[in-house]
C-alpha cells in the first residue's frame, strides 16, 4: 500500500477453472477451507439483499473523499474481475455510484468491494450490479489526488493481491490467494461433502453430541448433569 501514483497493467488472475469452481461455495465454506484465513472485517456488508460475487481482483488504492482512480481501475478490469478498493485511511465517502457501476458493467466486472461508501444503491439493484461495502453514503467525492491500481492492497484486514479470487455473500467477503485456489475449491468441496452427511444427521434427529462424539470429552472435563 506504499506504492503512490502507478498502474501495473499486468497482472496474473488465477486459472478460470478455479474461479468457478470457488464460485459454487459460499463465503464460510471457502474461509474454513482455507485454514480460517482470508475474511474481511465483517463491517463490509453487500448494499442490496441477495447480492453476491466471485472473481478475480483487480485492485485500487484510493485517497479519502476522491474517486479519481476508480476511473483509472475501470480501464484495467477485464470479464470476471471484481474491482477491490481500498483507502488509505477509513472513509465512509461515496466513492462509487450507478454510473461508474455501468463503466464497470460494461466492461464485464463480477461486482466491487469498497473499504468505503456506496450511492445510487436502488439503482445498483435494478441493474444487478454487486457492491460490498462498509457504508451506504450519498457524500460525493472529487478527483483530484493519485493513488494507484493493482498493487497489493490490505481491505477491510484482508491483503489482496491482484488477481487473488474474491468471493462475497450475505456471510461476508473472503479472499483466496490465486496460487491457493485450486487447493482451497478442492477443500471446500470436501467439507461441503462431509457438512452434506452431518446435515442429514441432525435432521435425522441425531444430537451433535453423539456425531461429534462430545459425551467422553465432556465428562473429562467434569461437565455434570443434575435432575
Ligand atoms: O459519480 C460519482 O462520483 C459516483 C457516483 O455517484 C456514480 O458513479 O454514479
Ligand atoms: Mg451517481
Amino acid at each position: 500500500m506504499q506504492e503512490l501514483g502507478v498502474v501495473h497493467r499486468t497482472i496474473t488472475r488465477a486459472a478460470e477453472v478455479d474461479v468457478k469452481a470457488l464460485s459454487e461455495f459460499g463465503v464460510s465454506t471457502i474461509h474454513e477451507a482455507m485454514g480460517r484465513l482470508g475474511l474481511m472485517r465483517p463491517y463490509i456488508r453487500p448494499v442490496y439483499p441477495g447480492a453476491a460475487l466471485c472473481g478475480t481482483a483487480v485492485t485500487v488504492l484510493l485517497q479519502p473523499g476522491d474517486n479519481w482512480m476508480m476511473h483509472v481501475a475501470a480501464e484495467q478490469v477485464q470479464p470476471g474481475d471484481v474491482l477491490v478498493a481500498a483507502c488509505t485511511t477509513e472513509s465512509e465517502d461515496g466513492f462509487f455510484g450507478d454510473l461508474l457501476a455501468t463503466s464497470l458493467q460494461a466492461r464485464g466486472a463480477a461486482g466491487l468491494v469498497i473499504d468505503g461508501g456506496c450511492r445510487d444503491v436502488a439503482t445498483l439493484q435494478e441493474m444487478d450490479f454487486p457492491v460490498f461495502s462498509r457504508a451506504i453514503n450519498s457524500k460525493g467525492t472529487v478527483k483530484a489526488t493519485l493513488g494507484s491500481v493493482n498493487i497489493p492492497v490490505v481491505c477491510a484486514n484482508a491483503l489482496v493481491h491482484p488477481g487473488d479470487v474474491v468471493i462475497a455473500d450475505v456471510d461476508g467477503v473472503v479472499v483466496v490467494p490465486a496460487a491457493r485456489a485450486s487447493d482451497v475449491a478442492a477443500a471446500a468441496r470436501k467439507r461441503e461433502d462431509n457438512e452434506e452427511s452431518k446435515r442429514r444427521r441432525f435432521a435425522a434427529g441425531e444430537l451433535g453430541l453423539d456425531i461429534y462424539s462430545m459425551r467422553e470429552p465432556l465428562a473429562a472435563a467434569g461437565l455434570r448433569y443434575v435432575d
